[in-house]
This record gives structure tokens, C-alpha cells and sequence, in this order.
């Protein structure tokens, strides 16, 4: 059984998993209630009476509408001084016979949007998983203008007007400050696109049996969302107590170059913070002597150097067999060609970023991925995928565009991006649940390569060759979310303008230690 906390479905999906539990017995009406009482007591347990004693509620034609009408009574049994607007006059049955009885009950039934003005909270409920056109007219002036007003709104499912699966805005939507995701996480609360409009996302659970969710998904979904519980588990941790340095893995990181030489410091920095045992760091003798102290390896000067001070070649007395992972491209330059066509070569797991892949796109790249006897792991940002993987990029979000990569390329594709998503050649699919803008920062992905590699050296060293394609995506699950947990405490600490690299690397340590912290019984 899969935790729920890691399901992520599409509207068709749950109208699905609805439709078993409808047909199986659950009262249509009883699951409305139950669910309305658990966001009810969510916003009690969030938004104090005392501070915030008069809540506005704007209800739909659906069954979004009818969640929101049942929050409405609750509110009002429990004491807030609830206002009700439902800007369209036709409702399903259901919703139809809650607000009969709200009316009877005496709540406010506004005649137009401005008697919420000054409520203290909104509550959306105009529209869910069921909309299925462009929102237009009064009811688009309606949402701009509570788009307008300052108090904190709480949208039930989805801010209204964002498409389930897409993320994409139809005609306008609701900007929320809470979205309350129903029953399962919904694709569109991962997409760059919905991500200024979702807010504070909270899963509200009900109960649904995990045989119609494996009923509806598989028994091993296609698409996860990345839990703390699954990064964790993807961890080098514990370690053996009788371990030394080569039991904990030996990454040779590739990086570098005259031009730009703070790339290979910030990758060598972020495999430190992995805890890999050893890292040589195969820089251009120029950069040679590291300010950090990290163990680096420079290239002697006889050794062939581009113009721009980029490593032509890497040494033939090198054995890069030796290694139990290669990470190679930050830094490089785009003259680096001959070196990582030679770790291409190389039968090791590999992770190939920045110059790398653009290199690679120069190349035959996906021959050459395939040919490869090791598993590969590529982390493209959208500029360098497009490069790679031209017309790959058309599928309707990145998710779907890691997956198709992924296949056609046999690699571990690592698509990096607000919400970073991560596709497995088999198919599987991982997203990212939250992240911070704080992480928009040049340095930011040559942390991750290095963090990557550190931890990928870590699960490959030791293990047999079948084992290292698992080792490398659980290495990617894991550094991923790091890295991501890690840029959101910095930002916690020192705002979102100021996690800058060498911040961000201070992060990784303690967050961490938090982490691990949380997962004590
Ligand atoms: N069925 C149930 O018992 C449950 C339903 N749930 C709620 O039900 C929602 C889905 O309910 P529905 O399928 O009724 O769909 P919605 O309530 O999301 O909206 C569908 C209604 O809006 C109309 N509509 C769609 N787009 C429109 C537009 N652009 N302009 C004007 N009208 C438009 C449709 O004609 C339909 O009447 C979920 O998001 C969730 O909030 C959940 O609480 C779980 C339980
Ligand atoms: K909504």
C-alpha cells in the first residue's frame, strides 16, 4: 500500500475513485459532509474565531459549491458570522437542497459580492475538479476582484479557475493564501504555472480505501510525490560503525574552467555536504589550488588546455573505472568536448549537467546514452533539455516531457525547474512537493550536481552493476529534496533574496539533522 500523502491524480482519475466509492455504497451527500467537516475543522484550527470572526463564502454550481455550502453551516454552527454568495442561480440537486436549508438557517445570502468585502477570511468553493471552460463574465469580474481584496482566502480542492491537470488559468482564478486539496493530490499543485495562484498547499484526507485508489492507479503508481519518508529511505544512512573512507563511496567530479571557475568550487562543495567518503575534484591546473581546502586534483600543465582554459583531455594514465560515480559538466565550457565524450565512454554510473549536456547535445546524444553499459543520470534545466531533446518539449507539462526524455534517452532525467520532477526510463514519474523561488540562483544547480553525485557514489559503491540504476534515482530522490528543504530553510532564515550559494550550503548540514530529527519515533 502507498501512502497517500504520495498519490497524485488527474480529474479523470478521481472522478474514477469517486465514481467506485459512489457505486459501491458511499452516499454521495455523506461523503460531501464528511468531507466539509474535516475542512471545517481545519479552518477553525487555522483561522481563530476571536481573529477572525466573519468568514465570506463563495459557492458554485457543483459539488465544490455543495463542500462549501456544508463549510458554510458548520462555520455558522460553530459560531463565526458566515455571508454566502453564489453568483450562478442554478445549482446540482445537491447543492441546491444546502442552500435551501442555509437559507432557512438564517445565514446571509449576499445578492452580490461587495457584503463580503469585509469579511476577515474567504472561503472559495466556486469550482473544483469539474470545470471545463474558460470562467467569464461577472463571475471572472467576481474572482478579479477578491484577487483584489487583502484578506486571506482558503480554496476548497483548487483556487477556482485552475485546470485540474494543466495548472493552466482558464480565463482567470482565484489567487489563494491556503488551498485544501481533497482526497488526493491533484498534478495541477505541481505545475510552474499554478504555483503563484496555490498558496500554502494542506492535503485534507478522507478516508478513501487504498483498493479503489490501486484500483484506479496500480498497485505501484506511475506518479509520486517525493515524501520526506521517501527521501529519507534513499539516504546513505546509518552508516556500517566499522566503515571507512572507500566503503562510503569515491565520486570524481569533472568540472570547470578557466572561465568559469566558481562552478567546479560550488559542485566540489556540494559533494562535501553529501558525506561522500572521497572526492577528486579533475580541475584545469589553473584552479588547482581550492580556498576551501576540498581535495582536488588538478590537471598538470602539460596536460592540453582549450584557449579559454578548459580541460581538452583528461589524462590517459587516469583510470575513471576507479571511481564509483562520475559527475561531470559544471563549469566546463562548451570546448570541453573530447573530455566528456571519454566519460561518456566510461562503463560508470554517470551524471552529466550544465556544459555536460551541452556538449552531449552536440554530439549524437541519444546513440551515445544508449550505448552506455552504466546507468546515466541527466539534470537538465529547460534550456539545456530543449537543447538536448528537441521537440521532446511539446507534451503538455514537464512531467510528462521528463517521462518521454527519459524513455527515448534510457537516463534518469532530472528536469529542474520551480517544482523539479524526476523520470525514471521504466516510466516512473516523482514530483517535487515544495520548494522556494529563494533556490533562482546561479550556484544553485551546481550544489545539486555535486550534492547528486556525492550521494549517487555513496548508494553505487560496494553494490553490484544491477543495483547502481536504482542506486543513482534513489540518490536523485533524496538530493533533490534536500536540496529543495534545505533552500527553504535558508530562505526561512535569511529571505528569499538572500540564499545565496554559500547560504544554501550552510543549510544542508543542519537541514539534515532536522530531518532525520522528524523521523525518530
Ligand atoms: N462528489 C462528491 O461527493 C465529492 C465531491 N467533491 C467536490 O466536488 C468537486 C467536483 O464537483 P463537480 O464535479 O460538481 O464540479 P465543480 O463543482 O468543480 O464544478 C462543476 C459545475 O460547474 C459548472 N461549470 C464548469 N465550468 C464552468 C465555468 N467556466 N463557468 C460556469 N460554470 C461552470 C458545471 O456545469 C458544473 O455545474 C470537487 O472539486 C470537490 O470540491 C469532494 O468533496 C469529494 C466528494
Ligand atoms: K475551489
Amino acid at each position: 500500500m502507498v501512502p497517500i500523502q504520495q498519490c497524485v491524480v488527474t480529474a479523470e482519475q478521481m472522478r474514477q475513485i469517486e465514481g467506485r466509492l459512489f457505486a459501491a455504497g458511499m452516499p454521495v451527500a455523506a461523503l460531501m459532509e464528511k468531507v466539509a467537516q474535516r475542512i471545517t475543522t481545519w479552518l477553525e484550527d487555522h483561522f481563530d474565531l476571536r481573529i477572525y470572526p466573519r468568514i465570506g463564502v463563495v459557492a458554485g454550481p457543483g459539488h465544490n459549491g455543495g463542500d462549501a455550502l456544508v463549510v458554510a453551516r458548520e462555520l455558522h454552527s460553530r459560531g463565526y458570522d458566515v455571508r454566502v454568495y453564489a453568483p450562478l442561480a442554478k445549482f446540482k440537486d445537491l447543492t441546491q437542497a444546502h442552500a435551501e436549508y442555509i437559507k432557512h438557517l438564517g445565514i446571509l445570502w449576499a445578492e452580490s459580492l461587495a457584503a463580503l468585502a469585509d469579511c476577515d477570511l474567504l472561503v472559495d468553493g466556486l469550482f473544483g475538479f469539474g470545470l471545463e471552460r474558460p470562467i467569464e463574465g461577472a463571475i471572472a469580474t467576481d474572482v478579479e476582484q477578491i484577487n483584489q481584496w487583502s484578506q486571506p482566502v482558503v480554496s476548497i480542492d483548487l483556487p477556482s479557475g485552475l485546470h485540474t491537470d494543466s495548472g493552466n488559468v482558464l480565463g482567470t482564478a482565484i489567487r489563494a493564501s491556503h488551498t485544501l486539496c481533497l482526497g488526493l493530490w491533484k498534478r495541477g499543485c505541481f505545475q510552474d504555472s499554478a504555483l503563484p495562484l496555490l498558496g500554502r498547499v494542506h492535503l485534507i484526507d478522507f478516508d478513501i480505501p487504498w483498493s479503489d485508489i490501486e484500483a484506479v492507479l496500480g498497485q505501484r503508481p506511475q506518479v509520486g510525490r517525493i515524501t520526506a519518508a521517501i527521501a529519507r529511505e534513499g539516504l546513505p544512512l546509518p552508516r556500517l560503525a566499522n566503515t571507512h573512507k572507500y566503503r562510503v563511496g569515491h565520486l570524481l567530479l569533472v568540472a570547470g574552467s578557466q572561465t568559469y571557475s566558481g562552478a567546479a568550487l560550488l559542485a566540489g562543495l556540494g559533494a562535501r555536504a553529501s558525506g561522500v567518503g572521497m572526492v577528486t575534484l579533475a580541475v584545469p591546473a589553473s584552479l588547482k589550488a581550492s580556498p576551501d581546502g576540498l581535495p582536488t586534483r588538478g590537471l598538470d600543465d602539460s596536460v592540453p588546455r582549450t584557449p579559454d582554459g578548459a580541460i581538452a583531455q583528461l589524462p590517459d594514465s587516469m583510470d575513471l573505472e576507479s571511481y564509483d560515480v562520475i559527475a561531470c559538466g559544471p563549469g566546463l565550457s562548451l570546448a570541453a568536448n573530447a573530455c566528456v565524450q571519454r566519460v561518456i565512454a566510461t562503463p560508470s554510473p554517470l551524471l552529466l549537467d550544465a556544459d555536460g549536456l551541452n556538449i552531449l547535445a552536440t554530439l549524437t546524444p541519444i546513440p551515445a546514452l544508449k550505448q552506455r553499459s552504466a546507468p546515466t543520470l541527466l539534470t537538465p534545466h529547460p534550456g539545456e533539455f530543449k537543447r538536448l531533446f528537441k521537440g521532446l518539449e511539446a507534451p503538455d507539462w514537464p512531467g510528462s516531457q521528463a517521462q518521454a526524455a527519459a524513455h527515448y534517452s534510457q537516463a534518469i532525467v532530472v528536469l529542474k525547474g520551480a517544482r523539479t520532477v524526476i523520470a525514471h526510463p521504466r516510466g516512473h514519474l516523482w514530483l517535487t512537493p515544495d520548494s522556494t523561488p529563494a533556490l533562482a540562483r546561479g550556484g544553485s544547480g551546481d550544489i545539486l550536481t555535486g550534492l547528486l553525485g556525492g550521494l549517487a557514489a555513496q548508494k553505487v559503491v560496494g553494490g553490484a552493476a544491477a543495483s547502481h540504476d536504482l542506486a543513482l534515482m534513489n540518490a536523485a530522490l533524496s538530493g533533490v529534496w534536500w536540496h529543495a528543504q534545505a533552500g527553504r530553510a535558508a530562505a526561512a532564515v535569511h529571505s528569499e533574496l538572500g540564499v545565496d550559494p554559500l547560504t544554501l550550503l550552510h543549510h544542508l548540514t543542519p537541514t539534515l539533522v532536522r530531518e532525520m530529527a522528524d523521523a525518530q519515533p
